[in-house]
């Protein structure tokens, strides 16, 4: 027999409305991170913008029965700004991946212009969202979005994040497969930046401090630091990282969204303007913030470092003053 059902309102768990743009959402991060934020309660307004391809993932996505609706831009009719018009949340996966044998520094050359070009588009379009910034290298892109956001007057620390979610997933699966533990329980805190030797895992921290060896420890500090040689080892060419970073993605932009909703004790790690060593020219560092209402709530200390990460702090250190200086200077001497 047939019968009527009611249809159910769905309603979202979210206090706000929320606007969120990914830029580069027909790439090999883009589809699945686009995937798991139509999923997201929170988000009521998906916005997915690409050079191409980017209708039609939003076309396949809009069929999924969750609160929000999602449209796809490409570069024609202004798509840009109509992607980004008043949006709160903006994620930006556009740019290339790296192939075997190259740094992410080697990727400076094209995704600095891509990363300064979105970014202005979003200081015009939506100078309040907050921007979080996945294209590499994170550690230069991250100052190219500062700078670019400086000379358009509409700068917010608070508001830019280097996604670098992905090296603490890492760490946990890691750490666990060590020492044989339920990985969604293990953490890990990192600083420093996103790349090798800039990615500081502190294990002394964790309750395995004890028991670790140091081959064990170095092992798994290399491991944690270049987690992500080993996916573009195996891809073989064909790209890095896609469906574990759309999983860190998506769980860093559900952190920012928590924070801006007014949940309390909201802590991840990113890669933001930090006054932990400005006084030693680094203006931006990866460590444990929590997130509220306004972006970037509190940064607190580093707690205590052992002899052995001390010395990776001071080699992170040099690294990333370079790497920092080369994206102020990619907008500054334009
Ligand atoms: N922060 C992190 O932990 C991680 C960062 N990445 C980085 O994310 C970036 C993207 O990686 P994939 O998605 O694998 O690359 P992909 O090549 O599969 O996708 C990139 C997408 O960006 C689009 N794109 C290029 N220029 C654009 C522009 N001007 N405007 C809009 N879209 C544009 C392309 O059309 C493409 O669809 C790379 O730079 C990669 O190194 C990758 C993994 C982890
Ligand atoms: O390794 C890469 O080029 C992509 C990336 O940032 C990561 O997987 O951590």
């Amino acid at each position: 027999m047939f019968r009527l059902v009611a249809k159910r309102s769905f309603s979202s768990t979210s206090t706000n409305l929320r606007k969120v743009a990914v830029l580069g959402a027909a790439g090999g991060i883009g589809q699945p991170l686009s995937l798991l934020l139509k999923l997201n309660p929170r988000v009521t307004d998906l916005r997915l913008y690409d050079l191409k391809g980017a209708t039609g993932v939003a076309a396949d996505l809009s069929h999924i029965p969750t609160n929000s609706v999602v449209n796809g831009y490409t570069p024609e009719n202004d798509g840009l700004s109509t992607a980004l018009k008043d949006a709160e949340l903006v994620v930006i996966p556009a740019g290339v991946p790296r192939k075997p044998g190259m740094s992410r520094d080697d990727l400076f050359s094209i995704n600095a212009g891509i990363v300064r070009d979105l970014a202005t588009a979003a200081a015009n379009n939506c100078p309040n969202a907050s921007i979080l910034v996945i294209s590499n290298p994170v550690n230069s892109t991250v100052p190219v979005v500062a700078q670019t956001f400086r000379k358009l007057g509409v700068y917010n620390p608070r508001k830019l994040f280097g996604v670098t979610t992905l090296d603490s997933v890492r760490a946990s699966r890691f750490i666990s497969e060590l020492q044989n533990t339920d990985p969604t329980k293990e953490f890990v805190s990192i600083i420093g930046g996103h790349s090798g030797i800039t990615i500081i895992p502190l294990l002394s921290q964790t309750k395995y401090s004890e028991e670790i060896t140091p081959e064990q420890r170095d092992a798994l500090v290399n491991r944690i630091q270049f987690g992500g040689d080993e996916v573009v080892k195996a891809k073989n060419g064909a790209g890095s990282a896609t469906l574990s970073m759309a999983y860190a993605g998506s769980r860093f932009a559900n952190s920012v969204m928590a924070g801006l909703d007014g949940e309390s004790d909201v802590v991840e790690a990113a890669f933001v303007e930090s006054p932990l060593f400005k006084d030693e020219g680094i203006e931006f560092f990866a460590s444990q913030i929590t997130l509220g209402k306004d972006g970037v709530e509190r940064i607190g200390e580093l707690g205590p470092l052992n002899e052995y990460e001390k010395g990776l702090l001071e080699v992170c250190k040099e690294t990333l003053k370079k790497n920092i200086k080369k994206g102020e200077d990619f907008i500054n001497n334009a």
